[in-house]
C-alpha cells in the first residue's frame, strides 16, 4: 500500500505556480484573488487563512474581506459587483457555506464566471458537464491531479464516488467519466453501499461522516481518496474514511490531512493564475478588435 502524499504533489505544484507568477511579474502583472469571508465559523476561519498563505507563498496578491454574520443579500451582491468590475481582482471567491438568510445560489451566480476560481457557477458547471471544462471545482481537479502524478489507470474503470454535492460529488463524477472511467454516484439514499463500493477500483469519498468508511466497504487494491475534513470524538482531524483499516486492503490511499486538502487550495490559486492569464489574453483581443 502506498500513502498519496498530497502535500507534498502539492508543493511542488506550487514552486511551478511560483515560477508562472514571477514570469507574469516580470511583465508588471500579478494575479490577485479576493477571498469574501461572512461570518465567524471557526473552520472557515481556518481555510481561509490557509488559502491566504499559499497566496503569499507563490505571489499571487490575496485579500480576505470579512463581512459580519448578518450582512443583507443586497449587500453581498453589491461587494460582488464591485469587484466583478475591478480588473485588478482576477479570482473571486465567496467561502461556503453562508448564513442561512443568504440564498446560496443567488450570490454564486453573481460571480462574474470568468472570476469564478471555485467553479461553482452554472456556467462552469455546465461548462464541465459539456465537456468543455473552464473553472472547475478545485477538489475534485486536486483529485484528478493526484490520480494523474500516482499513473492511476482510469479508462475503462469502475469508480464509484460516494457524494452527490455540486461541489464535490457531480464535478467528480464528470471528471471521471472524462477520464473514460465507468462511473456510480452513490449518496445517503443508496441501497447496500458497501456492496457498491466493494466494486470500486477507484472509489472517492465525500459524505462529511467522520470514519464512516470501513474495510468491509473496499475492494482489495482499490485506490481510496478520501475528501471528508471532520473531527473525531478527541477533536482530532479526520476523513470519512477509517484510515488504519483500509489502507490494509487499498493500494492506494490519501491521508487526512495532508491528502486531498493541500491540492484544493492549489488547484484554487492555479486557476486564479489561469483566469489572470486569460483577462491578459482578452485585453490584448480587445485591443486587436
Ligand atoms: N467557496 C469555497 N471554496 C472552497 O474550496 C471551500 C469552501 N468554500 N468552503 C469549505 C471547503 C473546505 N475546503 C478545504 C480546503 C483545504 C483544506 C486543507 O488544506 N486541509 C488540510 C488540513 C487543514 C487543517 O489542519 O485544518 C489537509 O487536509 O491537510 C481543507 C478544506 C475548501 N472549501
Amino acid at each position: 500500500m502506498t500513502i498519496i502524499d498530497g502535500k507534498m504533489l502539492a508543493e511542488k505544484m506550487q514552486a511551478d505556480l511560483k515560477l508562472k507568477v514571477a514570469r507574469l511579474q516580470s511583465q508588471g502583472i500579478v494575479p490577485g484573488l479576493l477571498v469574501i469571508l461572512v461570518g465567524e465559523d471557526n473552520a472557515s476561519q481556518i481555510y481561509v487563512r490557509n488559502k491566504a498563505r499559499v497566496a503569499d507563498k507563490i505571489g499571487i496578491r490575496s485579500e480576505t474581506l470579512r463581512l459580519a454574520e448578518n450582512v443583507s443579500e443586497q449587500e453581498l451582491l453589491n461587494v460582488i459587483e464591485k469587484y466583478n468590475k475591478d480588473d485588478n481582482w482576477h479570482g473571486i471567491l465567496v467561502q461556503l457555506p453562508l448564513p442561512n438568510h443568504i440564498n446560496e445560489g443567488r450570490i454564486l451566480h453573481a460571480i462574474d464566471p470568468k472570476k469564478d476560481v471555485d467553479g461553482f457557477h452554472s456556467y462552469n458547471m455546465g461548462r464541465l458537464m459539456a465537456g468543455n471544462p473552464a473553472m472547475v471545482p478545485s477538489t475534485p481537479a486536486g483529485i484528478v491531479e493526484m490520480l494523474r502524478a500516482y499513473n492511476v489507470e482510469l479508462s475503462g474503470k469502475r469508480a464509484v464516488v460516494v457524494g452527490r454535492s455540486n461541489i464535490v460529488g457531480k464535478p467528480m463524477a464528470m471528471m471521471l467519466l472524462a477520464e473514460n472511467a465507468t462511473v456510480t454516484i452513490a449518496h445517503s439514499k443508496t441501497e447496500n453501499l458497501a456492496t457498491l463500493t466493494k466494486e470500486a477500483d477507484v472509489l472517492v469519498v465525500a459524505i462529511g461522516r467522520a470514519n464512516f468508511v470501513t474495510a468491509d466497504f473496499i475492494k482489495s487494491g482499490a485506490v481510496v481518496i478520501d475528501v471528508g475534513m471532520n473531527r473525531d470524538e478527541n477533536g482530532k482531524l479526520c476523513g470519512d474514511v477509517k484510515f488504519d483499516e483500509v489502507s490494509e486492503v487499498a493500494s492506494l490511499i490519501t491521508p487526512v490531512p495532508g491528502g486531498v486538502g493541500p491540492m484544493t487550495i492549489t488547484m484554487l490559486m492555479e486557476q486564479t493564475v489561469e483566469a489572470c492569464m486569460k483577462s491578459i489574453n482578452n485585453m490584448t483581443d480587445d485591443r486587436r478588435k
